[in-house]
């Protein structure tokens, strides 16, 4: 295996693939340093055609995206042929499956899950970015069934900030928001919004809103914003599903107001955390064990992991960091 993929020889040991979308495999992997599960995504250039900016995008995008609830990119890699992204390893798979193996989820349930999105999102329009393919193939759950956030190849950062607007149309149908489908100009801001809603219904009723096998159809029942309301859904659900699906976009729920909303804290006292959980400053253990294992300063060590290269150093020092934040030895493997 490693001979079709030489770039990652003594680095990876890699092993089978555990998804693949479009333009890109997803394969298991262990990073030889530590020992550590990651998931390498592979990417061809010539079969990605027009599809190659979003791979900059996204590889953009994620390295300035650091968050609990967002897939952690380690490492890029680039040769003539091929792109490697090495991303976070989320071993329970799609929310998309987790929900069609329960038919619906109860509200306790999604309420747990829809926190950990609206933590996400909050984070990334903070940031000033804008997801644009929200949905629940895109999120995926760790072993703790904490839910990671991937694909930001549709993503935007719209220059000056995000009042700016949007015009290429993307995402998925089903998700996408009313104005977006029109061909308006729009806010990636309030489009992820709709999406949110959309998602939402999708975790309490186990189908979608707006369904159709006529894309012309789909479009018709977005735009009227008119979906079916099942007889188990609370009156603090509805109100918050009907702030969101709101077809007129500037007077849908925004971010801030969605994390006050009584539905998202109903039997929390604390709200939602939001920010992202890591430091700026970086992991005094882990610069050491780096330092040991290179045989240089600790200096040192925090002057070139500091680059973020996003280079075999700038994974295996975030590695470190992971073994560490789940209470293993803060240690490098010394034989590869
Ligand atoms: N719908 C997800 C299919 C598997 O895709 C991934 C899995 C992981 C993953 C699996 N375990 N841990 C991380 C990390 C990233 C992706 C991903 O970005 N897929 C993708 C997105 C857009 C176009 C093509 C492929």
């Amino acid at each position: 295996m490693s001979s079709q993929y030489p770039e990652l020889r003594g680095y990876y040991h890699l092993r089978e693939t555990i998804g693949s979308g479009g333009f890109a495999k997803v394969k298991l992997a262990y990073h030889a340093l530590t020992g550590e599960k990651v998931a390498i995504k592979i990417m061809d250039k010539r079969a990605l055609g027009e599809d190659l900016p979003r791979v900059k995008t996204e590889i953009a995008a994620m390295q300035e995206l650091c968050h609990q609830h967002i897939c952690k990119l380690y490492q890029v890699i680039e040769t003539e042929e091929k792109f490697y992204m090495i991303l976070e390893y989320c071993p329970e798979g799609e929310l998309f499956d987790y929900i069609v193996s329960k038919d619906r989820l109860d509200e306790e349930e999604a309420r747990i899950f829809f926190r950990q999105i609206v933590a996400a999102v909050a984070y990334i329009h903070n940031s000033g970015y804008a997801h644009r393919d929200l949905k629940p193939e895109n999120l995926l759950l760790d072993e703790d069934q904490n839910l990671k956030l991937i694909d930001f190849g549709l993503c935007a950062k719209p220059k000056g900030g995000m009042d700016n607007h949007l015009l290429t149309c993307c995402g998925s149908p089903a998700y996408a928001a009313p104005e977006l489908i029109s061909g308006k100009q729009y806010l990636g801001s309030e489009a992820d919004i709709w999406s949110m809603g959309v998602l939402l219904y999708a975790l309490l009723c186990g189908y979608l809103p707006f369904d159709d096998e006529k894309l012309s159809h789909l479009y018709r029942k977005i735009q009227s914003g008119k979906y079916e309301v099942p007889e188990w859904l609370s009156e603090e659900t509805i109100d918050l599903l009907a702030r969101m699906l709101q077809t007129d976009p500037k007077r849908r729920i925004t971010i801030s107001s969605i994390l006050e909303h009584p539905w998202l804290n109903h039997g929390f006292n604390v709200p939602v955390e939001w920010a992202s959980k890591y430091k700026r400053t970086l992991d005094d253990d882990c610069l050491t064990e780096l330092a040991v294992h290179y045989g240089k300063s600790r200096q040192h060590m925090e002057t070139v992991v500091s680059r973020w290269k996003y280079d075999y150093l700038t994974a295996t020092y975030f590695l470190l960091l992971e073994k560490k934040m789940t209470g293993r030895p803060v240690r490098l493997l010394h034989r590869p």
